[in-house]
């Protein structure tokens, strides 16, 4: 059974400019709904993990904020408003120097809580105090970025992101982990998604014919 030892940092752009690639994927869903889904379905299934104290979502969205609150996270202001990467150095430093960070994407709208926990289980706990990382379903991204306790998580996220932390000294996560793995940036990843199982708040939006996830 995983301890609740983790920190894990979300960070969530404000919901009009987010989720860009995605806008019209669900005609008949306003695209900040759909946006607003998929990051509650990532936090939700965060805040079911077993290996999780507690999650910071960093975000300057007053209604995602809310509603993220409402739903357990502590939202911490994105006050330094210059990106993801910031956004993520700014979320570790609130989560202080002793603890146990990780980074994750709000964009996993299918992830079950035991992949995470498996995920966050297979770091190391002691030294060498190397950062590790679980790439994205094609290989190129990176989904959820660990680092051991005292150690600064430098986040290097957006495009090539699995390259860039590999070549900063973090180390690959190999797990079999669909649902950890499965960020959604466009139609066909939303299709793909839903195939494994979607979280409620995005099933819902999808209507009918998508799969919900087993509670
Ligand atoms: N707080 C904060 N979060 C961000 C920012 N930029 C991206 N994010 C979040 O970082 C994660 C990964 O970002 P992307 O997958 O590139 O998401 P995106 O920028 O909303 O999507 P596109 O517009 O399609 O590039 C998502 O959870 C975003 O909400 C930012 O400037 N501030
Ligand atoms: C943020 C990332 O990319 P994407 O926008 O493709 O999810 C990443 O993989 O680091």
């Amino acid at each position: 059974m995983a301890e609740p030892t983790w920190t894990v940092v979300v960070p969530v752009k404000r919901l009009p400019g987010a989720k860009s690639r995605l806008r019209g994927a669900l005609p008949a869903v306003p695209h900040e709904e759909l946006a607003l889904a998929l990051a509650a379905d990532t936090v939700r299934a965060v805040l079911a993990c077993p290996a999780v104290a507690e999650i910071l979502v960093v975000t300057d969205d007053a209604r995602a904020a809310a509603e993220l609150a409402a739903a357990g996270a502590r939202i911490v202001p994105d006050a330094p408003d210059a990106g993801l990467n910031a956004a993520f150095r700014h979320g570790a430093a609130a989560a202080g120097r002793h603890a146990r960070v990780a980074g994750l994407t709000a964009d996993l709208p299918a992830l079950r809580p035991a992949e995470l926990a498996a995920a966050l289980s297979a770091v190391p706990a002691g030294p060498p105090g190397v950062r590790r990382f679980v790439a994205d379903a094609p290989g190129g991204g990176t989904v959820l970025l660990a680092a051991p306790a005292g150690v600064p998580l430098e986040p290097r996220f957006g495009v090539g992101s699995a390259a860039a932390h590999a070549a900063s000294g973090a180390l690959p996560l190999a797990g079999d982990w669909p649902s950890l793995r499965r960020d959604v940036d466009t139609a066909d990843d939303l299709a793909a998604a839903a195939r494994l199982g979607l979280g409620p708040r995005t099933a819902a939006l999808l209507g009918a014919g998508a799969a919900a996830a087993p509670a």
